[in-house]
């Protein structure tokens, strides 16, 4: 037998796992790094997250990275470069950890690799009649990560979920059922990404076909490139000031929500390259608030990701009561602006950090990752919200052997 067929026997029998999982979203801000230790599997999935730790990206790779990042057109040569490149940048931060922490990488199980996402391609986004599928790219090639650090890889997790139906994302779902459902209480996990995203979890014991995730709009995605645009140097409006020092503009807010995905059923994903800064200019010129203060348009754009969160949220549940608690996650949860805006559109809502839960917010789709990989070792292929989601049991994430 494969001696690391033999290792993966001995990994799916044993009672836990330590896994590294990686994430590293849409708004390029670093590679997120999470050392977990994960006992058992399915819902008795218990969490340690030992080690977390955000690399951030050189101001070259993220170059590197724009060079294609939601793009319809770029170089195939860049792209096919950049590939091994990210897998390779990916193992380095790896192995720097490692280090750091003082751990062999022998000691270490599996690696958990979301790859960049480079181009995220619903249907209904892409509306090509000729290529009527669904697809997603993310690079960073996981023999590569597997390779260099010695470590069992798995990586591309998302071709599945697309194989068998789903869009590709939002996977949180799948983590967040895992190891947040609760006994006590309906949940909302609220992710504050570059793309905002909801988990719904009902009761654990309760009917698990009504857990489902989907995206809701624009995060941060808008709120960063209009900060870069006009404030060379900074990457994000720190803490929401200039938000909050700003008035909604109702007309461009109008403008903005005008797009189809608003009213769109759910789930549904989207990503940067429908929420770009061409999508703002636009809707700029429509509503004729171009020359708006920086501070306004911030506030416009914290408003419109709070409405867009708002409706999907109040779209999910039609008629009946949403949850209460809301848990929120990803960079976004630092922002006050956007934070203030969510309680005035959601006032039924009781707002909180995953951090409350165990799981901090800025490591949590990481730890996702892990997760996933932990269930295609060690568990079953799972199923989420088979009510709302439509999606088969699945095991997701492609194995990459060291050697
Ligand atoms: N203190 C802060 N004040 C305001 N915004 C913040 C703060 N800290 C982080 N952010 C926002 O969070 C962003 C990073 O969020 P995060 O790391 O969750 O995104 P991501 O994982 O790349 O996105 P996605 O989930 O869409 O893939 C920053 O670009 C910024 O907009
Ligand atoms: C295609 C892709 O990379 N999508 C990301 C992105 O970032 C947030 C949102 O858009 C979400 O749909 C997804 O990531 C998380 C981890 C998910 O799949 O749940």
């Amino acid at each position: 037998m494969n001696p690391f067929l033999a290792r993966l026997h001995h990994l799916a029998q044993a009672p836990s796992r330590r896994i590294i999982g990686l994430m590293s979203g849409t708004s390029l801000d670093g590679l997120d790094v999470a050392l977990c230790r994960l006992t058992g599997h399915g819902p008795g999935t218990q969490l340690e997250l030992e080690q977390f730790r955000t690399i951030p990206y050189s101001e070259e790779t993220r170059a590197r990275i724009r060079t294609v990042f939601a793009r319809e057109q770029v170089s195939l040569e860049y792209l096919t470069l950049l590939h091994p490149w990210l897998g390779s940048l990916h193992a380095t931060a790896i192995l720097e950890c490692l280090d750091d922490w003082n751990i062999a990488p022998a000691e270490v199980d599996l690696i958990a690799s979301h790859g960049q996402t480079v181009y995220h391609a619903p249907q209904h986004q892409h509306q090509r009649a000729d290529f009527p599928r669904n697809a997603t790219l993310q690079l960073g090639d996981g023999d590569h990560v597997a390779v260099e650090t010695g470590i069992i890889t798995l990586s591309d997790f998302r071709q599945k979920h697309i194989a068998a139906g789903g869009e590709g994302a939002p996977l949180a779902a799948y983590g967040d059922f895992l190891l947040l459902s609760s006994p006590d209480e309906e949940r909302l996990l609220l992710n504050l990404g570059g793309i905002a995203n909801f988990t719904y979890l009902p009761r654990a014991g309760g009917n698990a076909s009504t857990a489902f995730s989907t995206d809701t709009g624009p995060g941060n995605t808008l709120l960063d490139a209009t900060v870069r645009a006009q404030r060379p140097g900074m990457q994000y409006d720190e803490d929401g000031r200039l938000a909050a020092a700003g008035q909604v503009h109702e007309g461009l807010l109008t403008a903005l929500l005008g797009h189809a995905f608003f009213a769109a059923p759910l789930p549904k994903t989207t990503g940067p390259e429908l929420f770009s800064p061409s999508f703002l200019a636009e809707a700029q010129q429509r509503s004729g608030t171009a020359h708006l203060r920086l501070e306004d348009t911030l506030a416009t754009l914290a408003e419109l990701s709070a409405v867009g969160v708002a409706r999907a949220v109040r779209a999910a549940f039609a008629e009946q009561a949403i949850p209460a608690a809301i848990y929120t996650s990803g960079g976004g949860a630092h922002n006050p602006a956007l934070l203030a805006a969510l309680s005035r559109h959601l006032p039924e809502a009781r707002f909180g950090s995953t951090d409350a839960l165990g799981v901090p917010g800025d490591a949590k789709e990481a730890i996702l990752f892990a997760v996933l990989a932990n269930e295609a070792v060690a568990g079953q292929p799972i199923s989420i919200g088979a009510g709302r989601q439509r999606v088969p049991a699945v095991s997701m994430g492609k194995i990459s052997f060291p050697g």
